[in-house]
């Protein structure tokens, strides 16, 4: 029988060790990040129209000219062997049945072409940027021949931030997980930690490069003609340099409560990026990121201009409770509710949800 989101979560708790469970639930700093989206999701409400066909609902959509049968994807996660055995193989597989998109994470636990040759839907690689270009290269490259359609660069990420959870449990990836598709010199810092710092944030800060700017997306351009997409944006500033870059899509999102302590809320950015986006007449596509976990929520993203939603750990939960079936189970609860969202709100398909189906998470800037 298929469960409700928060009994894969409870599943996930129960079955995981502590500092697996605490790596993938934790936040950064004070963790107030965890729940800022949550609470700016749940403030805003739905303004249904009535009396409008909704005898057929259609939640098919197309991202960066991927067809989707909804408007959701699975975010860039890292190591998804931690929560079952078969890690991003399993999770390639259910996105697949449900017909999402899957961003697999630069640290994913599988190589890049067991998990395509797995996937019967369509994969993004997300991407941090390494000291090493010339692994960066190879890595693109590899995406490329194996059919991934879009790279995602993370840039709320320029290291990984503190999160007191990992750096109390003195966390490093377990020996037997492995980001396999990096060198392994390049990721033998990640398995052994120092007190007071978790072995993943000082290896970010030894691999990241920290010092890229604007114009290194130049580099990016030269080495693929896949369409890039950054993650991370929360202002519309950076949404009209993005722009300017020539970026397909961009990512509104919190990193899920892991980076920036105190930001912004992705939920409460979303309506100045579309109007960033929009004013500069670009074709570049939103997603909103973080804390989706009702179909409603993929409704009230539709409302305010975003293209689709990513949801993260919820698929982690369902990969810990039984690997391809739980990540299927869990999309397919968000997506069902959201169908069902469709019919009450009166918008059968994703482009009839207008500005005014949502009451606006005020953000002043
Ligand atoms: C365990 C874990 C690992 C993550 N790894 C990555 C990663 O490798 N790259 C990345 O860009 N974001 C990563 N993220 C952030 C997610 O892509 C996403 O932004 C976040 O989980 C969304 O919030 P949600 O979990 O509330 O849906 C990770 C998140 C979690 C929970
Ligand atoms: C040096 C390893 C970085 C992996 C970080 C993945 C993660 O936890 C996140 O992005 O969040």
């Amino acid at each position: 029988m298929a469960l409700a989101l928060h009994a894969y979560e409870a599943a996930a708790k129960e079955r995981l060790p502590g500092p697996v469970w605490d790596f993938f639930a934790g936040g950064s700093g004070t963790e107030s990040m965890l729940t800022a989206g949550r609470k700016a999701l749940d403030r805003m409400q739905l303004r249904p129209r009535c009396l409008v066909d909704v005898s057929h609902c259609d939640p098919r959509t197309r991202l960066l000219g991927s067809d989707l049968a909804a408007p959701l994807a699975v975010a860039p996660m890292a190591y998804h062997r931690l929560a079952h055995p078969e890690g991003e193989v399993a999770t390639a597989r259910a996105a697949g049945e449900a017909g999402v998109l899957l961003t697999v994470s630069m640290f994913a636990s599988r190589t890049l072409e067991v998990i395509a040759a797995a996937a019967s839907g369509p994969l993004w690689l997300q991407l941090y940027w390494l000291r090493n270009r010339a692994v960066m290269r190879d890595l693109i490259h590899r995406a490329e021949a194996a059919g991934y359609r879009a790279l995602v660069l993370t840039v709320d990420a320029p290291r990984v931030a503190t999160r007191p959870r990992d750096a109390r449990n003195g966390w490093a990836i377990p020996p037997d997980i492995r980001a396999v598709n990096l060198p392994e010199e390049t990721m033998s810092a990640s398995h052994g930690s120092r007190a007071g710092e978790s072995a993943i944030a000082r290896h970010s800060r030894d691999q990241f490069d920290s010092s890229i700017t604007w114009a290194d997306l130049a580099w990016l351009r030269e080495t693929t003609s896949l369409p890039l997409v950054l993650k991370g944006v929360l202002t519309a500033e950076d949404a009209e340099l993005a722009v300017k870059h020539g970026v397909s899509a961009l990512i509104v999102s919190n990193h899920g409560g892991r980076q920036l302590d105190f930001a912004r809320s992705a939920p409460e950015c979303l309506t100045e990026i579309v109007e960033a986006v929009k004013a500069a007449d670009a074709e570049c596509q939103v997603v909103l990121d973080g804390a989706i976990r009702h179909g409603a929520d993929i409704a009230k993203a539709l409302c305010l201009g975003a293209d689709a939603v990513m949801t993260g750990r919820p698929a982690l939960w369902g990969l810990a409770h039984s690997g391809t079936e739980g990540v299927t189970a869990v999309l397919r609860h968000l997506m069902d509710e959201f169908e069902e969202v469709m019919a009450l709100m009166g918008a059968p398909t994703p482009t009839d949800f207008p500005r005014t189906g949502v009451t606006q998470p005020t953000c002043p800037h």
